[in-house]
């Protein structure tokens, strides 16, 4: 069955809450930070599945300190736009990280409930340090008290979609953040 326009407008469509310059920008910033915070050590970056997937990309590029990568994904939103609030690791991580410097790298921290998760189940491993690093944070929507060490945009309360994020599953290739229509859903 073919979608109706209005329930997936086109992302063109959309108004630009920050242009992939940018989006650049303060990506640039953040890893040129990340690179004299970690000076001389190595790190591991762990990108959250599906949405952190662009600005892990991105950001990792961005930081001239050794890294690896390793991926986690957990299921909270699934396709309805509203959290569920009950948090369930799918995927875990490959590579033991007791001992070593972590940053747990996210698209957004909207309620900080997949990321208090992630945080409580990533200090299980004794890491010797664990940051979180998000492309967004929306304060206002926090349920539970959580914080980032490395924020791109703070941004109000509204729902976003594009640099790795979706609704529904789209949009996630869209290269600017852009602002979904109230009108086709939000929060
Ligand atoms: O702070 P919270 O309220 O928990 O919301 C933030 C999380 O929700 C989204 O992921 P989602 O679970 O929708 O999956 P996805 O990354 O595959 O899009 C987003 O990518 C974050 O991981
Ligand atoms: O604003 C958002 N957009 C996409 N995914 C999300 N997950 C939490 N908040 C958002
Ligand atoms: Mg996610």
């Amino acid at each position: 069955m073919p979608s109706s326009p209005l329930q997936f407008p086109p992302a063109a469509s959309m108004d630009v809450l920050y242009s992939k310059t940018q989006i650049a920008e303060r990506v640039a910033a953040i890893g040129k930070q990340i690179s004299e915070d970690y000076e001389g050590q190595s790190i591991v970056l762990i990108g959250v599945l599906k949405g952190a997937a662009i600005f892990l990309a991105d950001l990792a590029r961005a930081i001239t300190v050794d890294a690896t990568f390793d991926f986690v994904a957990v299921s909270s939103y699934g396709r309805a736009r509203v959290s569920s609030g009950a948090v369930k690791l799918i995927k875990d991580i490959d590579n033991p990280i007791e001992g070593k410097h972590v940053i747990l790298v996210e698209d957004i921290l909207d309620t900080g409930l997949t990321l208090s998760y992630l945080r409580g189940l990533m200090l299980q491993h004794k890491p010797a340090s664990l940051k979180i690093a998000t492309c967004l944070d929306k304060p206002e929507r926090r349920l539970v008290p959580i914080e980032a060490d490395y924020v791109a945009f703070s941004i109000p309360n509204a729902f976003v979609i594009g640099y790795g994020m979706d609704y529904a599953e789209r949009y996630r290739n869209v290269e600017d953040i852009r602002l979904m229509p109230p009108e086709v859903g939000g929060h």
